[in-house]
């Protein structure tokens, strides 16, 4: 990608958090950011399992694409030449990954999809290792239209931002937490590469820290103007009148048009209305789930309380408090100005809009 400032300019690789190297998966370990720039080689389910539960790779639409390539290595464990056993296997693997994390409907997104990919090859090709490269071109194919779609997100976006204007986030929905660009934060590097001056708000997100570690660092990378708060900090911001958008990702939208996103966004979205802002949320059509009627039926993940007592690599609270850790949580729809996806912007009402996307 590339930026121009002061005349000059400016092009940088930014890092891809999911890829796939040949036998195995590459994982950027989100864990160790911004410190430490260290990439995992994952040759297993469990691995994939593991590295999606404890939060190596984070982010809806990355969560689905490092699922979808760790059902590619359980069809390549299987060393039979049966393509019902294969087919099993698979199965087998898209059920066991579905365990990994409950809230981000990408993840089950991506696991039926590569499923019924693996019913249709079974049907047609016989031998394993045909079956496997096309099962690995399908989880390449999710990732490249990652890409593709979260740049047209940032495109359908970007008519919303206005030169010198002041923008929050919350979380990190970059491309640190996609195939690239990311979803919130794809009109911001759009903005930046056509020269508009932009300011951006980067919440640091308790407990876990991905604004901090994440969303400060790639924009940083990028050479846009970051500011980072502490979560606290977004009621006294905007009444300084230096916000004049928010905008966030999400990891599931509700058919209703609620939006689970990251523990903290709910909090946001009343405090945009109070100010008059709009509040904005980015995401692809992946992240729409029609089948969850509403906000209350999303299932909320929650996380070891050590994550809040002891986040900060040493003990910051008494042992044996009592700790409540919902990683996520709901925005009313009422609180929602406007869903970018990669179709266009809907706004209410959301029951009948959001369908028509799928139209
Ligand atoms: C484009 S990513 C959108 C969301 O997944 C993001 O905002 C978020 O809440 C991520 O939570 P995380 O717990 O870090 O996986």
């Amino acid at each position: 990608m590339s930026y121009t400032s002061a005349g000059q300019t400016h092009t940088y690789e930014p890092l891809s958090s999911v890829s796939w190297g040949g036998d195995h998966l590459i994982l950027l370990d989100q864990r160790l950011l911004p410190e430490d720039i260290v990439y995992l080689k994952l040759y297993t389910p469990e691995e994939v399992w593991e590295g999606i539960h404890s939060m190596k790779v984070r982010g809806a639409p990355a969560i689905g694409i490092a699922a979808a390539f760790g059902v590619v290595l359980g069809g390549l464990q299987y060393a039979g030449d049966q393509p019902g056993e294969w087919l099993q296997q698979v199965r087998t693997t898209c059920d066991y990954l579905a365990t990994s994390r409950p809230t981000a409907v990408n993840l089950f997104w991506a696991l039926d999809r590569i499923k019924l990919t693996a019913e249709k090859l079974a049907e047609t090709l016989s031998d394993r290792t045909a079956l496997n490269a096309a099962l690995l071109a399908e989880a390449e194919a999710i990732r490249a239209e990652d890409e593709d779609v979260c740049r047209r997100i940032g495109e359908n976006a970007l008519p919303l931002f206005k030169d010198g204007m002041g923008i929050l986030t919350h979380c990190n929905a970059g491309g640190l937490a996609t195939a690239k660009y990311g979803t919130a934060l794809a009109p911001m590097y759009l903005a930046h590469e056509q020269g508009m001056n932009i300011k951006v708000f980067a919440d640091e997100t308790r407990p876990v820290l991905q604004g901090a570690r994440l969303t400060a660092f790639e924009l940083q990378q990028a050479g846009i103007d970051v500011t980072l708060l502490a979560d606290n900090m977004a009621a006294m911001v905007m009444s300084k009148g230096w916000v004049q958008a928010v905008i966030v990702g999400t990891d599931r939208v509700a058919a209703n048009g609620d939006v689970a996103n990251k523990i903290g966004t709910y909090g946001l979205a009343v405090l945009a209305k109070a100010h008059g802002i709009p509040f904005y949320v980015a995401c692809p059509l992946s992240t729409i789930d029609l089948n969850t009627k509403t906000g209350a039926d999303i299932p909320i993940e929650e996380r070891p309380a050590e994550e809040i007592t002891e986040g900060f690599g040493k003990r910051t609270a008494p042992h044996g408090v009592k700790v409540y850790n919902p990683a996520f949580d709901v925005t009313p729809n009422e609180y929602v100005t406007a869903i970018i996806t990669e179709k266009g912007m809907v706004q209410a009402p959301y029951s009948e809009n959001l369908k028509k996307l799928f139209e």
